[in-house]
């Protein structure tokens, strides 16, 4: 990707960890409603991402654009995610199409899109490493609460310009990132770790891989899992590093 490639929400966590493993590998351009807590070379433009006009002037001459901007929380409120999540995914992919420049959108999309096949019969065995029930993105949602409803909705966003506007799209259903080592007593968090090495790699896979329309699962290779990660190594040449046991 030659192109520069515009990050939204570059501010947060998964922001900082994609940045902290390919600041140098690409031309970036950043995009956050909160501005630069750090100096950076990188062109940097505060704006809301339900500000079409902002978002346009961001986006037109981008190549790819890693979408992370929004409400994470799983308790977040309708009105929230649905301004956040919603609208503010529809605007930047109407952008992306407007510009002509776009050719990839990689979307954070969350396990919380499916959190509801974590149903009482299964956990917790599910999250033990001896279980072997796998999700691999072929599944329908199945949200845990309203913030997985408006993720599920960004990916069914991403299918209507995918389809109708022919953009290659990559729905990454982020785990838990945390730095430095899987969260603690959480056998949940510790079976859908994300690295920040493994997350910067994996971004970088979706910036350099050929692909229509996918959804994989942004997890390390935990020894604990119940998300399958061959889809996100077959398509996109995802090898991640690190696995929760190996914190144990
Ligand atoms: N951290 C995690 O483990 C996971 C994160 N995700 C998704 O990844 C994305 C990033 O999450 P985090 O970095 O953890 O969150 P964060 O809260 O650390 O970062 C989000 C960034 O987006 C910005 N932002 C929020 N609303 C905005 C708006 N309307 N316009 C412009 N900027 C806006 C915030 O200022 C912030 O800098 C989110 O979409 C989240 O749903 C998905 C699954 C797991
Ligand atoms: O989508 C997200 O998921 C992670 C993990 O969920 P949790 O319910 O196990 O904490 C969450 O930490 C993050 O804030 C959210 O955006």
């Amino acid at each position: 990707m030659d192109d520069p490639v515009l990050l939204t929400g570059a501010e947060g966590r998964v922001g900082s960890a994609i940045l902290s493993g390919l600041e140098s590998k690409y031309d970036w351009r950043l995009l956050d409603r909160e501005p630069p807590a750090d100096e950076s070379s990188n062109d940097f433009f505060v704006a809301d991402i339900t500000d079409y006009d902002a978002v346009y002037e961001a986006v037109d001459g981008a190549g790819a654009i890693i979408h992370l901007a929004g409400d994470p929380r799983p308790e977040a409120p309708w009105n929230s995610v649905l301004s956040n999540n919603i609208d503010g995914t529809h605007n930047i992919l109407q952008a992306a199409v407007d510009s002509e420049s776009v050719e990839k959108f990689i979307f954070a999309s969350s396990n919380h899109a499916v959190g509801n096949y974590e149903t009482d019969d299964r956990t917790p065995d599910l999250y033990r490493p001896h279980d072997e029930f796998r999700l691999d993105g072929t599944e329908f949602p199945r949200p845990s609460n309203l913030y997985g409803v408006s993720k599920a909705t960004g990916e069914v966003l991403g299918r209507y310009y995918h389809d109708e506007f022919d953009l290659s799209v990559a729905n990454v259903r982020i785990g838990n990132l945390t730095e430095g080592h899987p969260p603690k007593d959480y056998e949940r968090g510790q079976a859908m770790w994300l690295s920040y090495r493994d997350c910067a790699h994996l971004f970088d896979c979706c910036l350099q891989a050929d692909y229509d329309y996918e959804i994989i699962y942004g997890i390390s290779d935990n020894d604990r899992k119940y998300y399958s990660i061959d889809r996100a190594r077959e398509v996109f040449g995802y090898d991640p590093q690190d696995n929760s046991a190996h914190f144990d």
